[in-house]
């Protein structure tokens, strides 16, 4: 049975041919991306894995249904990337992976936080020049900050508790508030309190229509003067001009993003001996409160692991049990 897989890099190839041992699956690697540039290569497979920047829209969907694919597995946990609605109606089944160390991206979230804060990316530079001087690198303590997270799901929770142990205050809203967050004393508010009160904004919840552009110029203004903001969730949860603009007001302090609106055509490419047309992204990176990373936040050899075990094992199932579990969406 052959998989055509979207967008694969190096490790990739390297981690799911480790968990291939098990299964005996033929691959097709396509680097690009897919989209409906690249759809008419798909041949004889029966299966597409995709990722969190594969465009599987309607126009795509239905040329994979004309070739016989059977099934879409995206190796990644969100799913605004696919039309659902589209799959559903050429019979295409859909399954994702719903929970892969949600530690890695929680994790990652706080070293955005700590490198913008104590600015050790600064430092780092600055010792290898032998300027050992300290102005231009006043942080501020994370004891008894209030910390709002946005979204208390399985990376959310995760990453309150890593800010709980520093001693932070945290507040959160989500659509439906965890007890067990609540009993170790996370304070559930509603979405303009977290906005008002917080002292550092972290997102955690998926992007979805109703929360497009959460953090935009009406958003903005209700919060705290200074105030980080870290999106380590979707890039269209932040209106990015609006958010330059608060950067030039200094109503932003900090902002920390590992995910940006037009980052299919950026992240995960070697562009260091191209001119980069998108000036927003070359605005943003040239400030100095601004910490860019790639859509790095999953890459974790633990995360890397799981995407590729439950990929497949999920793919195994599915053609031949039928299934359904947490893994699968259609
Ligand atoms: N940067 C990365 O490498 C990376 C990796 C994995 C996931 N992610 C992103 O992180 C997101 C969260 O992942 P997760 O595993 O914690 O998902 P999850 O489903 O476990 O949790 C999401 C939480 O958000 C809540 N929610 C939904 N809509 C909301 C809204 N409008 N306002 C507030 N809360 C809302 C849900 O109730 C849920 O508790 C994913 O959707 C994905 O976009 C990023």
């Amino acid at each position: 049975m052959k998989i055509a897989f979207f967008s694969t890099k190096p490790y990739d190839k390297l981690f799911f041919e480790k968990e291939n041992r098990t299964y005996g699956f033929q691959f097709n690697f396509y680097e690009t991306h897919l989209g409906p540039h690249i759809v008419n290569a798909i041949e004889d497979e029966k299966v597409i894995c995709a990722f969190v920047n594969d465009k599987l829209n309607r126009q795509v969907i239905e040329v994979l249904a004309e070739k016989g694919v059977e099934l879409i597995a995206l190796r990644c946990a969100g799913f605004n990337n696919i039309d659902l609605e589209a799959a559903r109606e050429f019979g295409i089944k859909v399954c994702r992976v719903p929970a892969y160390s949600p530690e890695a991206v929680a994790e990652h979230t706080m070293a955005m936080l700590l490198t913008l804060n104590r600015k050790t990316h600064k430092a780092y530079n600055r010792v290898r020049e032998q300027n050992f001087a300290l102005h231009g690198l006043l942080g501020f303590n994370l004891y008894q900050k209030k910390i709002g997270v946005i979204g208390t799901g399985k990376i959310g929770k995760a990453f309150i508790k890593i800010a709980l142990g520093f001693g932070a205050h945290v507040i959160a809203y989500d659509l439906y508030p965890d007890p067990e967050l609540t009993a170790k004393g996370v304070d559930y508010k509603s979405l303009d309190e977290v906005f008002k009160e917080s002292d550092i904004i972290s997102l955690h919840c998926p992007l979805t229509p109703e929360n497009h552009y959460l953090i935009n110029k009406e958003s903005l203004d209700k919060m705290k003067n200074g105030v980080t903001i870290i999106n380590t969730s979707r890039g269209n949860l932040i209106h990015t001009n609006d958010v330059i603009k608060a950067l030039k007001e200094r109503k932003i302090g900090l902002l920390g993003i590992d995910v940006y609106e037009q980052e299919e055509k950026l992240f995960f490419k070697d562009l260091s001996t191209t001119i980069i047309e998108d000036e927003t992204i070359q605005l943003l990176m040239s400030y100095p409160n601004v910490l860019v990373t790639a859509h790095q936040a999953f890459f974790t050899t633990e995360a890397l692991t799981e995407i590729s075990q439950r990929t497949l094992r999920s793919i195994s199932d599915l053609l031949s049990k039928g299934i359904t579990d947490e893994d699968v969406l259609l």
